[in-house]
């Protein structure tokens, strides 16, 4: 690849909803997430001029914009290197060991650097950049590929700080979008097994068969470096966000201690919720902190509540494995029986989501707006509960299989009385999504080529 050659793309991804097993997930207990149709994009273009090689970086939604030299970012690392868990020499270190990071350390050594930009700098946008310096610094320094001069602007139709994980899509944005510049710079021929580790560091080949998609192995590193950005805002997430937000749908997961146990369930196509927002804003580090120490003084009440948050997420993946089954079989109007199903597994789940709710209260992690909206949604005979680390942020309202139009009209305007925006989603679809026009553009160029020798 030509140096000078442009390189632009587009990043998507999608934001989450947890539906069971926000807070259990984090002791080793059952979660269920769905991507949601609402997204956070990512724009990268290289050979931005003016001033010198740079990284402008465009925040729009919490209004940062801020070029970095390359040369003071050249600086951190020549200065500096990764440090490494139990101070591991460098050679046991590439870009597929984000967690032999020590990321303390790292974290402290790129806090140093943001303040040496001198920036008056917001606590949300302080987080954003310090992601954004971390992920670079990590997946760049043991790569041979040189820092990119470019222009990286995200933005999102997700509400943030609000439960819906953008702070998980902004991150996983930004891995893509690096992972996505040092494919393009290093892989010359396709297929062909690539070293991308710099000399001195542990070696990597690399291998890939399409640059218009990631594989499955290189969506398994994308959302293990998205996780390692999650860290700054979330303190130790337990993953559920960036698996989620990563290869999209229904997922039921668990951690584990050799990473975790991902089980993908099929879109089952008639899940459709209305999320509610209670415009209060919350820190999920201090809500996910606030159980713990919860835990530690009554760890024989709370044991018991996160053991049946686990059953909860286990029996409602069942529910949705049935519902799965049954939309490949669906075929209206010749399906009378099957609604009668669906209506049934969804009388189930909505069962199941009144049951955590209360749970969740129990932990201490809900709020009395959050419990008038689901108050709201029983009184129409709906069922709804906190999506997220709770104390504020969304609630979501299960809709039933069919026949909720009045249900459906009675919850809004009660909401829009109360002034809590609601917003329709349907749940599912894909991950994270690439469109890289300047790969087109070199592919047709090449094309032409072809045809004109
Ligand atoms: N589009 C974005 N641009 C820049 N920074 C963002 C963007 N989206 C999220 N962030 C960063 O993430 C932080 C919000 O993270 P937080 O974990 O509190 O909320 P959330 O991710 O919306 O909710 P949850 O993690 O519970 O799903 C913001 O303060 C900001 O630092
Ligand atoms: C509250 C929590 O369970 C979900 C936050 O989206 C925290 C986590 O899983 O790390």
């Amino acid at each position: 690849m030509n140096n000078s050659q442009t390189i632009d793309f587009s990043i998507s991804v999608p934001g989450k909803v947890i539906l069971h097993g926000e807070h259990s997930v984090v002791y080793g207990k059952t979660a269920l997430a769905a991507s949601v149709n609402l997204k956070t994009r990512l724009k990268f273009t290289t050979n931005v001029e003016e001033g010198g090689p740079k990284i402008i970086l465009d925040l729009p939604c919490i209004e940062f914009n801020h070029s970095f030299h390359l040369k003071d970012l050249r600086e951190l690392f020549k200065k500096q290197e990764v440090p490494l868990l139990n101070d591991a020499p460098h050679r046991t270190f590439s870009l597929n060991s984000p967690d032999s990071i020590n990321f303390d350390k790292h974290l402290e050594i790129a806090k140093s650097f943001l303040l040496s930009q001198n920036l008056p700098i917001s606590s949300s946008q302080e987080s954003a950049v310090l992601s954004f310096l971390s992920l670079f610094w990590g997946m760049f320094s043991s790569v041979d590929v040189p820092l990119p001069n470019c222009l990286i602007k995200v933005t999102s139709e997700l509400d943030i700080g609000a439960g819906m994980g953008s702070s998980t899509a902004y991150n996983i944005s930004l891995a893509s979008a690096f992972l996505q510049y040092i494919r393009r710079y290093k892989l010359k021929q396709l297929s062909d097994p690539c070293e991308i580790s710099k000399q001195g560091y542990k070696s990597f080949v690399y291998c890939t068969t399409d640059l218009e998609k990631f594989e499955k192995e290189e969506l398994d590193l994308i959302s293990r470096w998205g996780r390692f950005g999650d860290k700054i805002m979330h303190g130790n997430p337990s993953g559920i966000d960036n698996a989620v937000c990563t290869y999209g749908s229904v997922i039921e997961f668990r951690k584990g201690t050799h990473g975790p146990d991902i089980k993908i369930i099929p879109d089952p196509r008639f899940l459709k919720i209305l999320l509610v927002n209670t415009k209060i804003p919350r820190n999920t580090r201090k809500l996910v902190s606030n159980v713990a120490s919860f835990k530690n003084r009554y760890s024989c009440i709370v044991e018991p509540i996160l053991l049946a948050m686990d059953s909860v997420a286990l029996t409602a993946a069942e529910v949705l494995r049935r519902m799965s089954q049954i939309g490949e079989n669906y075929d209206p109007p010749n399906s009378n029986a099957l609604e009668e199903t669906l209506s049934k597994e969804i009388g189930k789940l909505e069962e199941l989501i009144d049951v955590n709710q209360k749970l969740l209260e129990a932990l201490g992690v809900s709020h009395d707006t959050l419990e008038q909206i689901c108050h709201i949604a029983k009184s129409e005979g709906l069922h709804g509960k906190l999506t997220g680390a709770g104390g504020g942020g969304y609630a979501f309202v299960l809709l039933p299989f069919r026949g909720y139009d009045k249900q459906l009209c009675a919850v809004k305007m009660s909401y829009e009385k109360n002034h809590f925006p609601v917003q329709q989603v349907t749940l599912g679809g894909p991950g994270v999504t690439l469109i890289d026009s300047s790969l087109s553009r070199t592919y047709e160029q090449r094309r032409k080529s072809d045809f004109s020798t």
